[in-house]
């Protein structure tokens, strides 16, 4: 018989915790070996499956994110900053892949996995979709091609739980974009316009955020210019998109060197 790959799930009771599930549990390649949750949650010490509305999968879920990863070849994350950070301390203690999807990250807690990708495979990407990592390549051709004529709008709409703004996708857009007119994002971004703003600064790439109802996941990359308009688009309406990236990720990653990838290194879609 092949060997699958033992795959362990955080924050197993989350929106995108049930679609890796359902979809580590469909899968010929994983076989699904820890379900974790943080301690006191309802979910903790019951069936997985049956906690998410099927049938028993005989994984119990667990506070005990140690003995989960230990018993894994990788874990697949898609939480909370924070928890991130602890997960990747796990991850690297096991020396297993981590493949991170949790986005809001501030600069100082990216900074904070380094040291743990020296011993964990780390993969991490604000949008595991194949369809957005093509879109960040050809934001990166369209951006380098146009002058600052072309004023550059980043728009993401998203469902009203989401918490963090502008979305991870919408940096990962906008990171691009800057590349392409070889300026640093952090120079150019303009997030959060109210009141008497003043006229657009040339050359600033500017973001919107939508916050409503069940929109999975929707961007826009717009470039405007006098008398037209260039639209780029992603539209997510399957989390599943996000979750099969995630699996082909942790596929990926085992048995390759520690270190800190991301997603167009594991669709091979990097310059
Ligand atoms: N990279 C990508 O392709 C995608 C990324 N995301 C990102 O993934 C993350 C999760 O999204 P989503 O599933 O919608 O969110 P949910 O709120 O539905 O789920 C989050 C899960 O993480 C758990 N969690 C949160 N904080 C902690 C903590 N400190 N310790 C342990 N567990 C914790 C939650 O548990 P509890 O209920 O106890 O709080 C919950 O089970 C977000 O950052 C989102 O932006 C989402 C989709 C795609
Ligand atoms: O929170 C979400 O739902 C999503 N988060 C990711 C992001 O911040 O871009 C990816 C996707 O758009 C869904």
């Amino acid at each position: 018989m092949t060997q699958t790959l033992s795959v362990a799930i955080t924050g197993a009771s989350g929106r995108m915790g049930q679609t890796l599930i359902g979809l580590v549990n469909a899968s010929d390649k994983m076989t699904l070996t820890g379900a974790i949750e943080r301690t006191g949650h309802a979910w903790v010490g019951q069936d997985v499956g049956e906690m998410m509305g099927g049938g028993a999968l005989g994984v119990t879920v667990t506070d005990d994110a140690a003995a989960a990863l230990a018993d894994a070849d990788a874990v697949i994350d898609f939480t909370a900053p924070q928890a991130t950070i602890a997960f990747a301390a796990l991850a690297a203690q096991a020396g297993i892949v981590h493949v991170i999807g949790t986005t809001g990250m501030s600069e100082d807690e990216i900074a904070a996995l380094a040291p743990h990708g020296e011993k964990a495979t780390i993969i991490r990407a604000g949008n595991m979709s194949l369809g957005v990592n093509l879109l960040t390549q050809l934001t990166k051709r369209v951006a380098a091609a146009l002058d600052t004529d072309y004023d550059i709008e980043i728009i993401e709409a998203h469902h009203n739980q989401k918490v963090d703004a502008p979305s991870g996708t919408a940096l990962m857009l906008g990171e691009a974009a800057a590349e392409g007119r070889g300026v640093k994002l952090a120079d150019v971004s303009d997030r959060g316009r109210d009141g008497i703003t003043g006229a657009r600064k040339s050359g600033d790439i500017g973001f919107t955020a939508i916050r409503g109802g069940d929109i999975i996941g929707e961007h826009d990359v717009m470039f405007a210019a006098a008398g037209e308009r260039i639209i780029l688009r992603h539209v997510a309406s399957d989390r599943s998109v996000f979750a099969r990236g995630a699996l082909k990720a942790a596929l990926w990653g085992h048995g390759r060197a520690a270190g800190q990838y991301d997603m167009l290194d594991v669709l091979g879609l990097s310059d």
